[in-house]
């Protein structure tokens, strides 16, 4: 089995995230969900969230569905890098993306979801692509959807060709030969604590020269910006005339006017280059002369955040095999 489906930008200005059609239950349910390769639950809105925490959201109702069982006992919780989270029961029922359908796949239906994710209504709930050992779901643990339907795949692959300001799509189970140039290189991947690690070989700003210096991040296709170490996006900031690093606005701002130099970082003895219009990530508010970076100090974090800034300059290759491995490619 293989399937398709397309990675819709949320906001036509700037993409804050990427939401794919799925649905659920019998007759099926049709959400749009945040594909997120950074956490490992399936979460819905629901027919169970607080009415005053639901604001234009499509809703998956487990009552309506005749495949939909109760999990009975089990509960989850989840928080996000970003402070935002949401908690509630669990269901199975039968799942579908891109034609490939996993039956009693466990939905976790929201109870409570934070004010982030009330506000965004274009996003309905998370797929976690992620490794199952980070599922919240307490007492027993479940499977993502990747997990579950791999065995049932031409391949144990996935892969994500997120674009621009543009449609693009998620692939499961084959790689798609159109979507990429040249060679796709894989590297290693450390799947403990259960997020996509991989290191990348270095880096270098604009037409300068590389900086050979190994930098372990993880791929998250849930988070809008890059965020790699200071000394790292120091180098890059220093390159544009008017760039500050805003303890107002959290992060490096400069005139919208500039023009941004690219950003190139290492897989392997590869490379991938993110265009400099790509590091031009939103005014800070409509209409403003001033913007806001897509590339970050991930100094606060704890760990180095490759998204969707990083990603949507490649083709990548989330490999589920015997040992995972990523690839990555130009495109
Ligand atoms: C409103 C909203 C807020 C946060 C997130 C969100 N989901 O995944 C992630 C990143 C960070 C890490 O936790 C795993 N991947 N961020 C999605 C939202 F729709």
């Amino acid at each position: 089995e293989k399937g398709s489906a397309p990675a819709i930008p949320v906001d036509p200005r700037f993409d804050i995230a990427y939401v794919t059609p799925v649905t659920i239950g019998t007759p099926p349910q049709t959400l749009y969900l945040d594909f997120d390769t950074g956490s490992s639950d399936l979460w819905v809105f629901s027919s169970h969230t607080l009415a005053s925490q639901v604001r234009g959201q499509m809703i998956y109702s487990p009552e309506k569905s005749t495949t939909a069982k109760l999990l009975a006992g089990h509960t989850w919780s989840i928080r996000y890098g970003d402070g935002s989270g949401s908690l509630g029961n669990v269901y199975t029922d039968n799942f579908t993306v891109g034609g490939v359908t996993v039956t009693s796949q466990a939905v976790q239906t929201a109870q409570q979801v934070s004010t982030s994710f009330t506000s965004e209504s274009d996003i309905h709930g998370l797929v976690g692509l992620g490794f199952s050992t980070l599922n919240t779901v307490y007492p027993n643990g479940q499977l993502t959807f990747f997990d579950n339907a791999k065995s049932q795949l031409d391949s144990p692959v996935f892969t994500a060709d997120l674009k621009w300001k543009k449609e693009g799509t998620y692939d499961f189970g084959f790689i798609d030969e159109t979507k990429y140039t040249g060679e796709i290189t894989y590297l290693p991947v450390q799947t403990d604590p259960g997020y996509w690690t991989f290191t990348s070989s270095g880096y270098a700003v604009g037409d300068g020269s590389f900086n050979q210096v190994s930098i372990s991040g993880i791929a998250d296709t849930a988070t809008s910006l890059t965020y790699l170490p200071t000394a790292v996006v120091t180098s890059y900031w220093r390159q544009v005339e008017g760039a500050v690093n805003s303890q107002y606005y959290g992060g490096y701002v400069f005139p919208c006017s500039s023009k941004l130099p690219s950003f190139t970082f290492g897989v392997g003895s590869a490379n991938i280059t993110i265009p400099g219009s790509y590091i031009n990530y939103a005014q800070i508010t409509e209409g403003s002369p001033t913007c806001f970076g897509g590339l970050q100090s991930s100094s606060g974090l704890g760990i180095n955040i490759w998204g969707d800034v990083a990603l949507k300059a490649a083709f990548v290759v989330f490999n589920g095999g015997n040992p995972p491995t990523i690839g990555w490619a130009r495109k």
